[in-house]
């Protein structure tokens, strides 16, 4: 089949790659010249485990990039993956989906026959029956239904993780109202892993498909942040939080995933997402508290990891180490860091913040300017007076010499990464 992925992105790229190696033919449109030029090449501006292999393979041949949306109207299904930041009130701004919503209805207003268009951005119903479809069908002058189809597939792959969790999902959402032209090319598109791996495939409508990535990551945000108030009660108590979340976790109404408690979760989406389900909620006259509540727990966290940490040192006037920046382990990304709170309330205490992190250390130094990074976790900890872990980098578990070049061996740890030692004080924020 012929498809094309407009933008290319974290979801647009794996999305391109890996629908090129289940056989189909991609176009992959951008309006950024360097990032098409790139992909032309084999290279993507994401790190990814398994895309390089997959962009090698195919770029040049069954995957083409282009910034030309018209080359869109040759294919027979277009995937929208643009970025739907937040407003300041939470609320979703989707005016990058809408002009690419425009761009791709121009590109298709000549086209004989139908073509479908799929909604993978994350947005709110409203958005997409009020706004998106509206302003495709006024671009192309087609009319939804009838020349043309407008489905919602929303994604569910993770940073450092995408590849392995587009190809082998747990599930695959269709959103299409039951329009039979739309549901035919997204089964004959994603047959491939359907029959690979029996995919459980949800048909169901299109307002439905774009609740359930918001439920499905609120869904998850708040199951953290109960493991993290559980944990915060199991430290008063002398309580390992990780031990009973093991046991909890089997039980499988609850499931043993996303049970790891600390100072809380961060990335590009969770704090988004939950932000756009509140502001929806709110303006729709409904006060959604357990979604508030994981949201405001979140925010407390690393408030928690200072306390911790200034029962042990005065920070003022003293070098502090702060291990770990980015969001998650094996990404780059700092987009809602749980380091940036950390960072801050150090530097409102008047500490040396020193940072270390193998990634994401260049990204944090265009926000805080004026720390010291280190260029590895030994060079951070080198006459610090306490370290704040924030990043559960596998590095930090094999650290064990390098606590001895402290000026005062205090870690507080906030992912349980770094192994309990003699000769250090250690605390866990949950455990
Ligand atoms: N990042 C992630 O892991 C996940 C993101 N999502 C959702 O997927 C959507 C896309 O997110 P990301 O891939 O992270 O965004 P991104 O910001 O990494 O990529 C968006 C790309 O779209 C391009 N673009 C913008 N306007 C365009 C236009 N009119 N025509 C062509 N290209 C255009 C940009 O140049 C950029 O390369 C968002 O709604 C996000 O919430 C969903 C699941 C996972
Ligand atoms: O919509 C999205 O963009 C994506 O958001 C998350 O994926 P991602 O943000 O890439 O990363 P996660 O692995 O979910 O981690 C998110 C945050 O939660 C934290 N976390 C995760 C698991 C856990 O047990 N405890 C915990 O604190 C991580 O440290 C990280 O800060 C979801 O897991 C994906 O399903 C979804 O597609």
């Amino acid at each position: 089949m012929n498809a094309s992925v407009v933008g290319s992105g974290y979801v647009g790229t794996t999305l391109s790659a890996c629908l090129a190696d289940m056989g189909h033919e991609v176009t992959a449109i951008d309006i950024d010249e360097e990032t098409v030029e790139r992909l032309n090449g084999g290279e993507a501006r994401i790190h990814e485990p398994g895309l390089g292999p997959l962009l090698s393979a195919y770029a040049g041949g069954r995957l083409q990039a282009t910034t030309e949306h018209v080359a869109a109207a040759e294919t027979d299904v277009t995937f929208l993956a643009v970025g739907t930041p937040s407003n300041p009130d939470g609320s979703i701004d989707a005016s990058i989906l809408l002009a690419a919503a425009e761009d791709i209805g121009r590109a298709i207003a000549d086209k004989d026959g139908y073509h479908l268009v799929v909604v993978k951005s994350t947005v709110m119903p409203d958005v997409i029956d009020e706004e998106v479809i509206p302003q495709i069908e006024a671009a192309s002058e087609k009319t939804d239904g009838e020349e043309i189809g407008v489905a919602v597939n929303p994604e569910f792959q993770r940073e450092g993780s995408a590849v392995r969790d587009f190809m082998e999902p747990d599930k695959i959402v269709l959103g299409t109202d039951g329009d039979e032209r739309a549901l035919d090319i997204l089964a004959e598109l994603y047959q491939p892993l359907v029959s690979d791996w029996e995919v459980p495939v949800v048909e169901t409508g299109r307002r439905e498909a774009a609740m359930i990535k918001y439920a499905n990551n609120a869904f998850l945000a708040a199951k953290i942040s109960l493991i993290n108030d559980l944990g915060n009660v199991c430290k008063l108590f002398d309580v390992d939080a990780y031990e009973v979340a093991d046991a909890i976790g089997l039980d499988d109404r609850i499931g043993e995933q996303f049970l790891r408690s600390g100072v809380g979760w961060g990335g590009s989406c969770f704090p988004k997402d939950t932000a756009a389900l509140v502001a929806g909620a709110r303006a729709a006259g409904y006060e959604p508290l357990m979604i508030e509540a994981a949201v405001e727990l979140n925010d407390r966290q690393p408030e928690r990891l200072l306390e911790l940490l200034d029962r042990h040192v005065d920070v003022e006037g003293k070098r502090i180490a702060v291990l770990g920046l980015a969001f998650k382990p094996g990404t780059d990304d700092i987009r809602g860091t749980r380091a940036k709170p950390v960072i801050e309330g150090l530097l409102a205490r008047g500490a040396d913040v020193v940072a270390y992190d193998p990634l994401a250390a260049e990204t944090m130094a265009e926000e805080f300017p004026k720390i010291e990074y280190a260029e590895s976790a030994a060079e951070a900890l080198e006459d610090a007076h306490g370290a704040a872990v924030v990043t559960d980098w596998p590095e930090f578990a094999d650290l064990d010499a390098a606590f001895d070049a402290m000026a005062n061996p205090v870690v507080i740890d906030g992912r349980r990464i770094v192994e309990r030692r003699r000769g250090i004080v250690y605390e866990g924020l949950t455990w």
